[in-house]
């Protein structure tokens, strides 16, 4: 198999601190890959370096083989290269469908513009309705993003994402505050995402870790400490003294 997104050796120190610690990486072509590690392990340092937030001390990050090291975040998801959306104050006034539309007239290029002249475009009706019907927004099409629970909201922010047809996805905490009766709607919402994307999850429920995911990566102290199929980590008893029975809980 081929790695579509891959690290060389990635580091980022911050100060004295080594939040990623010399990390060579691999993201095999329609992963369903979990990261996982304690509290401050460098998870999120991790996929910052990925997305182009933050810029590595040193090392290599190459989408399809080719580097991307020194690219914008604009150009890593142009590339395919996406991360979940997080709703804030922007979308939040929004509705879902107005959203959506948004992020849709963002990849054609037009932005703001094409936006305000939403009614004009062409195709678009159809591709927001698939998307709200796949995500299982029917019923909240034209509710306002912040009056959304907390379900429908993460469900939202994974529809706009895959609006942008990433070939790679990044997902930190798909299901964060959802409560547990919606749980269930999400966690099949994430199976029937399309099989040609390659998904990348950060997460600390196990639950959904191992239901999600095939092939799991352990960050320690910003270091791969552990990696392989979601059965050979559940039964790592390096792993059980190191997180998952380190008694360690959000
Ligand atoms: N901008 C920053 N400046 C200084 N230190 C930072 C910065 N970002 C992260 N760190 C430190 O780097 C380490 C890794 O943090 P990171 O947030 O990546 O871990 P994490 O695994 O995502 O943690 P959590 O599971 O708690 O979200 C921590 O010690 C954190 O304090």
């Amino acid at each position: 198999m081929t790695a579509v997104l891959e690290t060389r050796h990635l580091n980022k120190t911050f100060g004295g601190l080594k939040a990623t610690s010399d990390v060579s990486f691999k993201l095999e072509r329609g992963a369903r890959h979990a990261l996982i590690g304690p509290n401050g392990a460098g998870k999120t340092t991790f996929i910052n370096l990925l997305t182009g937030l933050i810029k590595p001390s040193s090392g290599d990050i190459l989408l399809d083989g080719k580097p991307i090291t020194g690219l914008k975040r604009e150009s890593r998801v142009q590339r395919g290269l996406v991360r979940t959306f997080q709703i804030n104050q922007l979308f939040g006034q929004l509705s879902v469908v107005e959203s959506l539309a948004l992020v849709i007239a963002e990849r054609r290029g037009h932005g703001w513009n094409m936006f305000r002249g939403l009614s004009r475009l062409k195709g678009l009706d159809r591709e927001i309705a698939d998307l709200v019907s796949d995500f299982g927004l029917d019923t909240v099409a034209e509710d306002r993003c912040c009056d959304l629970p907390y379900g429908k909201q993460r469900l939202l922010e994974i529809a706009m994402a895959i609006a942008l047809k990433p070939r790679v996805l990044l997902m930190d905490e798909p299901a964060a505050g959802v409560p547990e009766a919606d749980r269930q709607e999400v966690l099949s919402r994430l199976a029937a995402l399309p099989s040609d994307v390659s998904i990348l999850l950060i997460e600390h429920d196990m639950d959904l870790v191992f239901t999600f995911a095939s092939r799991i990566s352990v960050l320690v102290s910003g270091a791969l400490f552990a990696e392989g199929t979601s059965q050979e980590i559940a039964h790592d008893p390096r792993v059980k003294d190191v997180y998952l029975g380190g008694g360690h809980h959000d």
